[in-house]
């Protein structure tokens, strides 16, 4: 839907008449980050600062949870009509149908009469209508992640957008107010989903009890790092607040920052749009497949219960570390002591069972790392779990290799934003390092099982069978 924008000026009424107070600071463009908090003065917090050194204060009720939606729907018979008949979901889903009937509501196709408009109604129009999330990114610029690990995370993450915006489509189509705006005038359209949940992403603060919400005017604070000069937290008032941090300085026309906290590279542009420098953690995630010729591989998946992956991290001293529960559980078959019951209860119902030797292992799929500990051939158990993530990362690797090479393309073409390539070939290269780094990691380990006395007898073993059976063939 276009969205009614309005200009920056228009945000110190919309503040005035809700009660936000900004003491010393203003909202402005920041060079390459959008919007930003701005020092109006030379700001200093230092022990003998007689303020609480607040700079800037928002009431409760203006900050979108859930409850928030939920008190809304409460006063607002339109809204509590839609809001029932999605039906009860996640608290992020009720923030976002919030958002969205938002922009709906102030959108230049509206016609009045659908929903009380609220302060967030206003509010939207200040937000980004295209922030730089690669949910929102062209097929084009997507295209330049491939070989990276949010090749598959942005995918799958579109799929699930995808369904939702379906089953909201689905369920809002009968009630006659909703059917006309939203999709009888095409308001609203699966694009206006993907960005809502961009907003959502990019801008919520997490709360000491867990609770992501979002929270005006502090949602304007950009990401530091290294030397962050604000927080968050509730004042005595019951104020959201943003705070100058002890012992911060900051001059004049400045920018305010926050810290959004230690993430990877990957989680970093898939949740905010941007890789900081200072910051990003090496890892990455990466979804992992059961072998493709696994007789029991549906089995696996089924009992193993969510996605499988492999994680690759470095830690602080620069030592790389995998983690993969599932190439265990991959690694294992029915001549190794791995079984799989279907157990019939009394009712009828029936439920798939795992053991592991005779023990049932169903409630501990993740643990074969450990179960398979005290097996005689256990080495070689760990030297297959080893080959299935070393495969797995050097066809990774190679894919990464073979990726795009959109860089430096003068003139960009349309739909390709600079920023996303530059972000996305940042992506590659740490990525790549990353991966190499692991596959020495991954080899080292292959060696040292390869050399292992339970290891050479076993695959020793395995070898004078096959022997034995080409002889038998032969003499046949
Ligand atoms: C919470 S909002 C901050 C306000 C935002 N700049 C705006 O224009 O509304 C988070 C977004 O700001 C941008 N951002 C924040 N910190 C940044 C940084 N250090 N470098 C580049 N972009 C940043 C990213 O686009 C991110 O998704």
């Amino acid at each position: 839907m276009p969205i009614n924008e309005l200009p920056l000026q228009a945000l110190s009424a919309w503040r005035h008449l809700n009660d936000v107070n900004f003491c010393n600071v203003k909202v402005a463009p920041v060079d390459g980050r959008g919007t930003g908090i701005v020092a109006e003065r030379a700001l200093s917090k230092t022990e003998e600062t007689p303020d609480d050194g607040s700079l800037m204060t928002v009431p409760h009720d203006l900050i979108l949870s859930s409850e928030m939606v939920e008190e809304y729907a409460k006063e607002n018979n339109n809204f509590r009509e839609l809001f029932v008949a999605v039906g009860r979901k996640s608290d992020r889903e009720n923030v976002l149908l919030f958002l969205l009937v938002q922009l709906a509501i102030s959108s230049e196709n509206h016609r009045a009469g659908t929903g009380i408009s609220n302060p967030w109604t206003t509010y939207t129009r200040f937000l980004p209508p295209n922030p730089p999330i690669p949910t929102l990114w062209s097929d084009l610029e997507r295209a330049c992640l491939k070989g990276t690990s949010l090749e598959h995370a942005v995918t799958a993450k579109l799929s699930a957008l995808s369904t939702e915006f379906n089953a909201l489509k689905d369920s809002s189509s009968d009630l006659f107010s909703w059917f006309e705006l939203f999709w009888e005038r095409g308001t609203v359209s699966s694009r206006d989903w993907l960005l809502v949940d961009a907003l959502f992403r990019s801008r919520c603060l997490e709360l000491s009890n867990g609770h992501s919400v979002m929270v005006p005017c502090v949602d304007m604070a950009n990401h530091s790092f290294k030397s962050p000069t604000a927080r968050f937290e509730w004042n005595q008032k019951g104020e959201l607040a943003l705070f100058l941090r002890e012992g911060c300085t900051v001059p004049k026309g400045d920018e305010i920052t926050i810290n959004y906290g230690e993430k990877s590279a990957a989680e970093m542009l898939f949740s905010y749009g941007f890789i900081d420098q200072e910051s990003a953690k090496d890892g990455l995630v990466l979804p992992l497949n059961p072998l493709p010729d696994d007789p029991l591989a549906k089995a696996k998946l089924f009992v193993f219960g969510k996605a499988p992956t492999v994680s690759i991290s470095r830690d602080g001293q620069g030592n790389v570390h995998w983690l993969s529960p599932f190439a265990y559980l991959a690694s294992l078959n029915e001549e190794d002591g791995l079984e799989f019951r279907v157990l019939q209860e009394t009712g009828g119902s029936q439920h798939l069972k795992v053991f592991w030797g005779e023990a049932d292992v169903t409630e501990k799929p993740e643990t074969f790392k450990t179960l398979i500990q005290d097996h005689s051939i256990c080495e070689v158990f760990k030297l297959r779990a080893v080959s299935i993530v070393l495969d797995h990362i050097e066809s990774q690797l190679a894919q990464l290799g073979g990726g795009v090479a959109l860089e430096g393309l003068d003139p960009v073409p349309p739909l390709l934003r600079g920023e996303c390539i530059k972000a996305a070939s940042e992506l590659r290269d740490r990525e790549s390092r990353l991966l190499e780094s692991a596959l020495e990691v991954l080899n080292e380990e292959r060696t040292q099982l390869l050399a292992n006395k339970n290891v050479v007898a076993y695959l020793g073993s395995m070898e004078a069978t096959q022997n034995d059976d080409q002889s038998e063939q032969t003499a046949n």
